[in-house]
């Protein structure tokens, strides 16, 4: 009886890697293609334009300050394997207004083709407690995480589903994965973009063109930098049990999947596990990668239920200790 049962689950699983060439898109060449990256002039995007640029990409780096740009491009074109490559700059903010990230796209198409591959990788953070942040800042983080991303997206895709080809990539975070103390602005901004990519991919994936959302956790960019500066002790705590990665590590890893069209991006192990856990109805690119879902989903609910309690002590004992030098303060 056993022997039929183990039987089946081989043959069953057999099966699964026969139908795998349905489910696993075909690799992108980026030898040749035209990579746009917004937020490209700093910090993780600048590492993804690098990492498209040594393997033959031209390049578009999208960001509103020009000499920050100017400068990227110049860091970026150290790493070019032929010369024909081209690095260009646009200077637009991604989240105010679509007229204008339409036009700067269409610019950027007519010197360097149609696009074969969009990262979304603007973005900003901010983290404090719900009640200390100015309300506006919420909104901020809608219109700067999500809209621009929606829009430069809304910009490149009927010309990518007119070539049946492409690749768009969403950058949003571990804290779009789970929600943390301090990120209640910052979080549903990157939760926002996993049901776009989902909802997205869904609609594109007959015409070939293949969704990437990649989950980092806390990097070492200039970015991280300014969000330390205010960044509650409890936020900091919390974010170091997945520690602090180097941007060009985290953009090897993104552009690797995005080539391969893989729907999900994850660095480390914890990142690994979050993605597994946390896969819910998301699209499936490998049988591989469903197999391990299905095995490893109960296994890492249990190993999540002790980060959770360890986050939850780290959240108290601190609550602990202010209530504790406020008391101090009133009596001295
Ligand atoms: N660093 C980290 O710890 C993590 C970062 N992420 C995400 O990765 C992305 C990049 O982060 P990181 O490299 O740290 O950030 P940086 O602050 O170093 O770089 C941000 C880039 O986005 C551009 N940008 C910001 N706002 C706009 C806008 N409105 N319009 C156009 N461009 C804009 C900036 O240029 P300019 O200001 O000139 O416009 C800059 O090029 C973000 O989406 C971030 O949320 C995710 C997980 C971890
Ligand atoms: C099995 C379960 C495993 C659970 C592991 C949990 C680890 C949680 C760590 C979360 C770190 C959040 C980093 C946010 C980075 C970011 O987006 C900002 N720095 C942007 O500047």
């Amino acid at each position: 009886m056993l022997l039929v049962v183990a039987a089946f689950i081989v043959a069953f699983v057999l099966l699964l890697y026969m139908i795998s060439p349905l489910i696993s898109p075909k690799p992108l060449k980026l030898n040749g293609s035209h990579v746009v990256v917004t937020g490209g002039s700093s910090g993780i995007g600048k590492c993804i334009a690098i990492e498209c640029y040594r393997q033959g990409a031209f390049i578009t780096l999208v960001a509103r300050d020009e000499a920050k740009l100017l400068q990227a491009k110049k860091e970026v074109e150290k790493f070019a394997i032929n010369d024909k490559q081209v690095v260009l700059c646009i200077s637009v903010d991604v989240s105010s207004d679509y007229s204008q990230v339409e036009s700067v796209i269409k610019q950027a198409q007519e010197k360097l083709g149609p696009v074969d591959m969009l990262v979304n990788c603007a973005g900003t953070s901010i983290s404090g407690k719900f009640e200390d942040m100015d309300v506006d800042r919420f909104k901020k983080m809608m219109e700067v995480n999500y809209l621009g991303s929606v829009y430069p997206t809304r910009a490149v895709i009927t010309t990518m589903k007119e070539r049946r080809m492409g690749r768009i990539m969403f950058v949003s975070s571990q804290a779009g994965q789970i929600g943390l103390f301090g990120y209640t602005a910052y979080s549903p901004s990157k939760f926002a973009l996993r049901g776009l990519a989902e909802s997205l991919q869904m609609e594109i994936k007959p015409y070939n063109i293949y969704v990437t959302v990649a989950y980092p956790p806390d990097t070492d960019t200039p970015g991280l930098a300014e969000e330390n500066k205010t960044k509650p002790l409890e936020t900091k705590l919390i974010s170091e049990t997945a520690g602090v990665c180097q941007p060009d590590q985290v953009a090897k890893i993104i552009v690797r999947d995005a080539v391969q069209g893989n729907f999900n991006s994850s660095v480390g192990p914890d990142g690994y596990m979050l993605s597994a856990l946390t896969c819910g109805m998301s699209p499936v690119t490998s049988i591989t990668e469903g197999l391990q879902q299905i095995v490893t989903m109960g296994l890492f609910r249990t190993i999540a239920l002790f980060y959770l309690g360890s986050f939850d002590s780290i959240v108290r004992r601190c609550m602990i200790q202010r209530e504790q030098s406020k008391a101090a303060d009133k009596t001295e």
